[in-house]
């Protein structure tokens, strides 16, 4: 798993806002190798998104290069899959039809679609739903078909941006056992973006850890836990070393960005 897949090199970029030119990114240059599974943690509005979008080829105007498989990225790729915090589920369509939409897109028969998507949909863990519309089930399970349906495209390079936010701890503990499992039986190579850090050292082979605005690469941190794992790993000594030693350097970075947005209140006020 040493081949390089993803390369970000030297990426910045600037909003120009009523307040002036926001760097929001400032830099950035890391690697992920084939079948890793990286996370970047960081304080609210360090930069996150926007590294997400850049690499997700969602917007332009950047500087820097971000490359797959040696090739550069400059707008959607069809290597990349990408898994949204907001809800995406298609509230019309039953569970199945949602995740063979990418599949019906590209012309693939009925029957075919639905038995490659009924593999996804059990991958998930949501066989027995198919039928269901997404407004019968809960948000962490219309989560899961939206990532089905991301996989069902069997993408190179997965994105996710805060896909399981809006869950309580204990379901997005547990699924985080489904998404270990996937990365074990796809081997995708995968980038999450997350403010949690129990989740990260759960799912993670590295975590990169933000600097608040301007965004940049403050740590990465090898997470040298064996897999496969399970979320049975969350109570280990191990585990609690790796959450106390990120908590040490995102506190800093978090306090910065909770004085910067009292501040921005302050002037506001006065
Ligand atoms: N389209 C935009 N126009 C102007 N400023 C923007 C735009 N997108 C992001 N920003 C600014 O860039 C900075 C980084 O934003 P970004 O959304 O990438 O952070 P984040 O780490 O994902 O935040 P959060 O964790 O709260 O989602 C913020 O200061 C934000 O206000």
């Amino acid at each position: 798993m040493d081949e390089i897949d993803v390369v970000i090199k030297d990426v910045s970029m600037r909003f120009d806002t009523r307040e002036g030119t926001v760097t929001a990114v400032d830099g950035m240059s890391f690697e992920i190798k084939r079948g890793e599974f990286v996370s970047i943690i960081g304080p609210s509005g360090c930069g996150k998104s926007t590294v997400f979008n850049v690499m997700g080829g969602l917007v332009g105007g950047y500087e820097g290069t971000v490359t797959v498989g040696g090739e550069k990225v400059s707008g959607p790729h069809p290597s990349i899959g990408m898994v949204f915090q907001e809800e995406s589920t298609f509230p019309w369509r039953t569970v199945i039809d949602n995740v063979a939409f990418p599949l019906e897109v590209k012309g693939v028969g009925k029957d075919e679609r639905h038995a490659t998507a009924r593999k996804f949909i059990d991958m998930v863990g949501l066989s027995g739903f198919e039928q269901r519309y997404p407004s019968e089930l809960s948000g962490g399970m219309r989560q899961r078909v939206a990532l089905a349906r991301t996989l069902v495209f069997e993408p190179k390079i997965l994105l996710m941006d805060e896909p399981f936010a809006a869950l309580d701890e204990q379901t997005r503990v547990l699924l985080g056992d489904k998404v270990l499992k996937i990365q074990q039986d796809l081997r995708q190579t995968t980038l999450l973006i997350t403010h949690n850090i129990t989740e990260a050292v759960q799912l993670s082979d590295r975590v990169l850890i933000m600097t608040f605005r301007p965004g940049k690469v403050k740590r990465i941190v090898d997470i040298r836990l064996p897999r496969p794992r399970s979320s049975d790993v969350v109570g280990s000594d191990a585990f609690g070393r790796y959450v106390a030693e990120i908590w040490n350097d995102l506190r800093e970075e978090a306090s910065r960005g909770m004085a910067d947005a009292e501040e921005a209140a302050r002037t506001r006020k006065a």
